[in-house]
């Protein structure tokens, strides 16, 4: 519960801090709106008291007409406030949601590793933090609209209190349960949008997946459209069950609440108009009870429901809270260094790696070593662990066990961005961006980024400039047909889709423009290319990779038999290393793979065609 209390309180700083530093002025102008809003039913109930009180009794004239001025000069402000403070509420709300967003996704580049956005859970927070900072301004405004409720709520509690203590006491007890209420119920609904997170990020998947061109060609040639419908109407009905419940939930209570307000003040009223025909109140004192009891109970309500939204808001932002606050997945020591140059090599070093404790092992104590300047080649059946010690040597994870050493200095010293800085390379699940050509490219290296010229010398070595420069707006041409610049929107020919292969050498491109990098990762780079393409590719590869130090991984083997090292990946050892011939020569899992896919490529011969 303490605990509870000290996170809400934190969350409310930051929100406070975050509304400060980027709204000051509109925040100020809009406490002073409120506040006028706040002071001026309480105005116009004593003034309407002293008018009715002054025409039953023996007020002048002038008075009177300053009375009605008065109540002129506060109706004026009744009416302009609210537009005031909407106004005011807008532009905060517009620079807490730019701040909260860049904070929030600043927040998330800057995890080293992959395995936040592998867990479920972190997901899931990840989703109501969205949330929260869609909420951020609701807190500030919800924060100022609580002051107001309570200004009017204590101003006509003031007024209640001077006609009779008793009626007042009974009207705050009433509000006292309204309270607990309320709270119970908002704490109910952020746990109930916890709880349906999981249901509402698959509702999602199920309907990016019948929406996005990614999916449509299998949903269309399997017939999944129905299938998929059914699984996403299926948790829409869960979510909107778990929703259904809490609504139910908050109309039966809500319902009870009202009924105790009407009690409260119809029992004030019968009081007051008795109290009012025996002469101990005057009739401008009705007035003032009658208001003043369904304005403190209308201030109360709001304050209460204030306080159950601005609790609701806290929670959600609470995720957001975390998520920029979070610990990184990786450990960087602090003052760790960016690594040197590679001049001797990269070193595995009884390297064991699982996902996490519940997966199994992948690697089994690798010991690796990958010269400086040399090509060595990496292969090994599917799921053998390739693509992990990748991973590994980018240090998207830390090995579980034993350690790679950048020239002597263990990975998990170095800083990650700066380890990242000294590698290129082409990921088998490489990204296809819906950026222009040229955007697809530079993202390679955000320093070179906006150079046509280097970026066309990348794309050259890639064999795919040609294709790039005759496209229809050049390299401003948008490879994607999802989404149109402005002036693209009329013209439907200028977003083109390159074919798997084509996309293949963009990404190699995009690999490319990080020129000079120390380690070349190629990660099946050339698995979608025809066979001259693939010859061609390689060719320009071996000539990239001359002199510098690169990891290839292919099934295609006849790509990697001139590598200076050829390495066996199985059961999550080195199981063979060598040069190609070496490997043969052994005649163990590489020379097997090797006869087994050349056998492929022989001829037939002609008794083979004849066979039956
Ligand atoms: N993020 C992950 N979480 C859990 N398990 C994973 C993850 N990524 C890969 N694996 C598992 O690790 C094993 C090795 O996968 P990896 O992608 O490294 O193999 P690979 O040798 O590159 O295979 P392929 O030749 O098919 O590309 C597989 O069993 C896979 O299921």
């Amino acid at each position: 519960m303490a605990a509870d209390g000290v996170r809400l309180t934190a969350s409310a700083r930051e929100a406070a801090a975050t509304g400060w530093s980027g709204a000051a002025v509109p925040m100020i102008g809009y406490a002073a709106a409120l506040l006028g809003t706040a002071a001026a039913p309480v105005a116009v109930a004593w003034l309407t008291k002293l008018v009715i009180d002054g025409l039953t009794g023996t007020a002048s004239l002038a008075e009177l007409l300053g009375l009605a001025a008065g109540l002129a000069g506060t109706g004026v402000a009744t009416a302009i406030l609210p537009h005031c403070s909407r106004y005011l509420g807008s532009q905060i709300s517009r620079a807490m949601a730019a701040t909260t967003t860049d904070r929030l996704f600043a927040a998330t580049a800057r995890f080293p590793g992959l395995r936040p956005f592998e867990e479920p859970r972190f997901l899931d927070r990840l989703r109501l933090a969205q949330e929260g900072t869609s909420r951020a301004d609701g807190i500030v405004t919800e924060g100022f609209g609580l002051v107001r409720s309570a200004v009017t709520a204590i101003g006509f509690v003031g007024s209640v209190l001077v006609i009779s203590p008793v009626m007042t006491l009974i009207v705050l007890c009433a509000a006292v349960p309204a309270l607990v209420a309320q709270l119970k119920l908002s704490r109910r609904r952020t746990a109930m949008m916890g709880e349906i997170g999981p249901a509402e990020r698959r509702q999602l998947f199920y309907s990016t997946l019948l929406s996005t061109i990614e999916a449509a060609k299998e949903i269309r040639l399997f017939n999944l459209g129905g299938f998929l419908r059914g699984r996403l109407m299926a948790e829409l009905s869960t979510t909107h069950e778990a929703k259904r419940r809490m609504d139910r939930k908050e109309l039966s209570a809500e319902g009870a609440l009202a009924l105790l307000s009407a009690v409260v003040a119809g029992g004030g009223l019968v009081w007051a108009i008795a109290a009012a025909r025996a002469g101990t109140l005057t009739v401008g004192d009705v007035s003032m009870f009658t208001v003043a009891v369904v304005a403190v109970q209308g201030a109360l309500d709001t304050l209460v429901n204030g306080i159950a939204i601005t609790d609701h808001h806290l929670r959600l932002f609470g995720h957001y809270v975390a998520v920029i606050r979070a610990e990184p997945d990786l450990a960087v020591p602090a003052g760790a260094a960016p690594p040197p140059p590679l001049r001797r090599g990269i070193e595995l070093r009884d390297v064991w790696f699982r996902y996490s404790d519940d997966h199994p092992w992948i690697l089994r104590g690798v010991d690796l070593v990958i010269p400086y300047g040399a090509a060595v080649a990496l292969v090994g059946l599917n799921g053998a662990g390739k693509s992990t010690l990748v991973k590994l040597l980018c240090r998207f994870y830390d090995p579980s066990r034993g350690a790679i050493l950048w020239d002597g200095t263990d990975l998990r010293d170095v800083r990650p961005e700066a380890l990242r800085e000294r590698i290129s390379g082409v990921f088998q699940d490489h990204m296809a961006y819906d950026f222009s050509a040229r955007d697809n490219i530079g993202v390679g290296d955000a320093r070179v980024h906006d150079d046509l010229g280097r970026i066309r010398a990348a794309a050259r070595k890639a064999g795919v400039d040609e294709l790039l420069a005759a496209l229809p707006r050049g390299y401003d041409t948008l490879l994607t047909r999802t989404y149109s610049s402005e002036e693209d929107r009329e013209d439907s020919s200028t977003g083109v889709v390159l074919s798997g292969g084509q996309w293949q050498r963009t990404a190699l491109a995009r690999a490319f423009l990080r020129d000079g990098r120390d380690l070349m990762i190629l990660d099946e780079p050339s698995s979608g290319l025809d066979p001259e393409a693939e010859a061609d590719v390689h060719a320009r590869m071996r000539r990239h990779r001359a002199g510098r130090t690169s990891l290839l991984i292919s099934h295609r083997l006849n790509t990697v038999r001139d590598a200076d090292l050829i390495v066996v990946l199985e059961d999550g050892v080195v199981a063979e290393r060598g040069g190609h011939d070496d490997l043969m020569a052994v005649d163990g899992t590489y020379a097997r793979l090797f006869r087994l896919q050349a056998r492929g490529y022989h001829e037939m011969a002609p008794r083979d065609v004849r066979a039956p």
